[in-house]
């Protein structure tokens, strides 16, 4: 997967991100979210000096509710289990980011597809795609509830940029309103294959490739005990030793991190940062991990123009379209 005919710098600096690289410990701020409101100009500061610097922070406080999120992966547990032909009913559609794939994310950096399976939720576009209420009784339901809180997290941080690139308050949040047709930001659940049975060579390979994420923010819920997640800020990326950081599975944090759509909407001030989830090594646990993100993408027809016009205006329709093509293998 070397094809740069997308023509996009990211693209062609992932197909030189596969190696394993080196291990250094950085400091990834922690965000404290309570009293949002009132305490929004220093919750402004920490979030702009991170993202501007390692482009990932966690958030705590953050509004949430933990049962929600318990339940939230207790369903995405009960939909995997689902035998495959069950799952083969609500097959991802290639371009949508919407429904069931196993195996088939492709990362320009390893050009192997991720050892994974995954269910994606991009609201207008899930007919025919919700599993049936007696193979996973209320997914549809608390997924929904799920997504829209978020949702509103989302725009919490995307308004603090906002606030900071001199855009109005309600920017981004206008930029990703949910409830019209071109809505396109998605909740994807996340299965890593348990790898008690898994041949050495299996061991190679990555349960997520090295990538930047296409989106404006990832909001990443991870379960305490399920590790494997690194990041590689890009002032290293860019030079020729690449130096990696765990980024812990912390219990009541979600974690973020900033994509490419808003590093180019701010004109690079915020910066997107690579980032791949490792294999187990021998010692480690070996079961399966289970993650769920939900990306922040501009509507489809949202125009990226940042606030000095460094890049062309471009739709957010035609960004993602841009950038899924080189990730899905039958696309
Ligand atoms: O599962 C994780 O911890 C990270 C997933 C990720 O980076 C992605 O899906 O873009
Ligand atoms: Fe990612």
């Amino acid at each position: 997967m070397t094809d740069t005919s997308y023509g996009l710098q990211e693209l062609n600096d992932e197909t030189r991100f596969g190696g394993e690289g080196e291990l250094v410990e950085r400091d990834i701020p922690q965000i404290d979210m309570s009293d949002y409101f009132n305490r929004k100009e220093e919750i402004t500061e920490a979030l702009w000096n991170a993202a501007t610097e390692i482009g990932f922070f966690q958030l705590y406080n953050h509004g949430i509710p933990q049962d929600l999120i318990d339940e939230a992966f207790w369903l995405s547990g009960e939909f995997f289990d689902l035998p495959a032909d069950a799952k083969a009913q609500y097959p991802l559609k290639p371009g949508t980011n919407a429904g069931w794939e196993y195996m088939e994310q492709v990362r320009p950096s390893t050009g192997t597809a991720d050892r994974k399976e995954s269910y994606q939720i991009t609201l207008p576009r899930m007919s025919g795609l919700w599993p049936k209420g007696a193979e996973v009784p209320q997914f549809k339901e608390v997924l929904m509830a799920f997504e829209r809180h978020n949702w509103a997290l989302a725009m919490k941080v995307l308004s603090c940029f906002a606030d900071r690139l001199g855009f109005a308050t309600d920017f981004f949040t206008d930029g990703h309103d949910p409830d019209t047709k071109a809505y396109q930001s998605t909740l994807r659940l996340i299965h890593y294959l348990g790898m008690e049975d898994a041949k050495p060579a299996d061991f190679k390979a990555w349960r997520a490739g090295a990538h930047t994420d296409f989106d404006c923010l990832t909001l990443l819920h991870q379960k305490p005990g399920q590790g494997g997640l690194q990041l590689c800020p890009g002032k290293d990326a860019k030079g020729r030793a690449i130096a990696w950081t765990d980024v812990p599975p912390l219990a009541g944090v979600v974690t973020c991190n900033i994509g490419d759509m808003l590093m180019r909407w701010s004109d690079d001030k915020l910066q997107s940062t690579l980032h791949r989830v490792r294999m187990p090594k021998p010692d480690d646990y070996l079961g399966p991990r289970y993650s769920m993100a939900y990306f922040a993408q501009a509507n489809m027809d949202t125009l990226l123009e940042g606030p000095e016009g460094k890049y062309e205006p471009m739709t957010g329709h035609d960004y993602i379209q841009m950038r899924l093509g080189a990730n899905f293998a039958r696309q």
